[in-house]
């Protein structure tokens, strides 16, 4: 239909009033073209995210799972598909707006921290606080908060270079939620910790979901999947298994696809 008509059905299903995931991916396709053969990351995929789940998206190196997270947060475009959060297209949003939205609701933590290494700790995390337009004040109360919750204080002064991997990581999820935002996408973010690290950010994660954090969760970590309450097999660029978790560790293996017969 044209443009300025009602927001349109798509998809199986039915625009009921109220009715807004956090997130909606609709027959989303991307192909990289790199140095060889064009690889068909994304083929296709319709996915949705209530408020306040928490998915974890598992498969092998090369499914497509990076690829699927950069286009949820816009960090990278769709060749086809759409993407709603919390029930708006952002389909016509430019760069500039993603990113504008990003700050506001959308944490990303990244494998590799990203932090930037010439600001201390508590720089790299009032910095998207301030971006977003917060008062100094504001951010530095924000800062002060997380940093204690996530057992950081007396580390504000730090340069990334000086804590631990771990350390690290918390201060990256310390940045990723400074902004309080409603969606969290999560890329291997303990896979360049030991089982401590990866230990402390299931921990924080599954604390942050408790308290209604909406979170997409890449990983290869069959222990960090099993925090979920969803578990998505992403492989050839597709799911091809969608399965539930009874909450609480030890995950249960769901039907005969084997959803949880993940290796470290
Ligand atoms: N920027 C890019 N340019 C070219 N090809 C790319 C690019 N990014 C990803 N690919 C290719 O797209 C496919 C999917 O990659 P992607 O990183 O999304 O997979 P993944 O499931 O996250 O893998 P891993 O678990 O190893 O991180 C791979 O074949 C990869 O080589």
């Amino acid at each position: 239909m044209s443009d300025g008509s009602p927001p349109e059905r798509t998809g199986d299903t039915p625009a009921a009033p109220g009715d807004r995931p956090a997130l909606r991916a609709e027959a989303l396709t991307k192909t990289h073209h790199g140095e060889g053969a064009p690889a068909h990351a994304v083929r296709g995929v319709d996915l949705r995210v209530e408020r306040g789940e928490f998915v974890a998206v598992t498969g092998p190196s090369g499914a497509g799972k990076s690829t699927l997270l950069h286009l949820l947060g816009g960090l990278q475009r769709p060749d086809s598909g759409s993407i709603r959060l919390d029930g708006e297209p952002t389909d016509r949003w430019s760069e500039a707006r993603w990113a504008v939205e990003r700050r506001k609701r959308i944490g990303i933590v990244f494998q590799f921290f990203n932090l930037v290494s010439d600001l201390s700790v508590a720089d790299n995390v009032e910095l998207p606080a301030l971006l977003a337009g917060q008062t100094p004040r504001r951010a530095r109360a924000g800062r002060g908060e997380l940093l204690d919750e996530l057992g950081l204080t007396g580390k504000e002064r730090s340069m990334p270079g000086e804590l631990s991997g771990g350390e690290q990581q918390r201060v990256a999820l310390a940045r990723a939620l400074v902004n309080r935002p409603p969606l969290l996408l999560a890329d291997e973010p303990a896979g360049s910790l030991d089982s401590k690290g990866t230990r402390e950010v299931m921990r924080l994660l599954s604390r942050f979901h408790r308290r209604g954090q909406t979170i997409v969760l890449v990983t290869h970590d069959a222990r960090l999947a099993s925090a979920a309450d969803r578990v998505i097999s992403f492989f050839d660029g597709r799911i091809a298994d969608d399965a539930a978790l009874d909450s609480g560790p030890p995950p249960r293996r769901s039907g005969a696809s084997g959803v949880l017969e993940l290796r470290d």
